[in-house]
């Protein structure tokens, strides 16, 4: 296989450096990536700029908008904040923990058609907890999934690589398995942007 160096990585700015190196060609090796991002350890002291909060939901916060071929985003989970059940728009997603834990729920892609209007509930897959500093690896040929902070008491702060980029992806009921389009936004980029939620940590308690 290709000659890798088994590259370490140290702060933010290294794992990017090193991303923009390994997304340095079409054809991109993501178990090399994968060695990347576990690689770093969190240093809140590198990413605390880009996590803002949102009391009522997660935020969603551009830390580096890659070569085209990748996007790098810190996402901020308050407690109790959880995703929709979505896809990855047929990229990869590699989602590492910064602080706090995450709760990660795998589903089965509905089977039914949609144009016969097929109800029939997701089948949940597995379950599984990401432990600060954890990464968790998912495409859509693995299934659908839904992240969300357990706690009642922490945030949790995700580092997540998406490769290539995608503005949409698809969000799915639970309950019936009927899909809908779901744009993905910013709360903020590259740290720019008041953090709305003066306090945050005063004011959950
Ligand atoms: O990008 C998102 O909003 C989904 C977070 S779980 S991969
Ligand atoms: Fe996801």
């Amino acid at each position: 296989g290709e000659k890798l160096r088994r590259k370490k990585v140290s702060t933010l700015r290294e794992l990017i450096d090193a991303l923009y190196e390994a997304y340095d060609t079409d054809n991109v090796n993501i178990d090399y990536v994968q060695d990347l991002m576990i690689s770093y350890k969190s240093n809140p002291a590198e990413w605390k700029k880009f996590a803002k909060f949102d009391r009522y939901r997660y935020t969603r916060n551009l830390v580096d908008e890659g070569n085209g071929r990748f996007n790098l985003m810190v996402l901020c989970w308050g407690e109790g904040h959880g995703s929709a059940i979505h896809d990855h728009a047929n990229s990869h997603c590699v989602m590492k923990m910064l602080q706090g834990k995450l709760c990660e729920t795998r589903y089965a892609w509905p089977e039914g058609s949609e144009m016969k209007n097929d109800v029939e509930e997701l089948k949940e897959l597995e379950k599984n907890t990401l432990d600060t500093n954890e990464i968790c690896y998912i495409n859509d040929s693995l299934g659908l999934h839904r992240v969300e902070n357990p706690s009642a008491m922490n945030p949790a702060v995700s580092l997540h690589l998406y490769s290539p980029p995608f503005s949409s992806c698809s969000v799915f009921n639970k309950q019936t398995g009927q899909k809908s389009t779901c744009k993905v936004t910013f709360w903020s980029k590259y740290g720019e942007g008041r953090n709305r939620v003066k306090n945050y940590l005063h004011i959950s308690r």
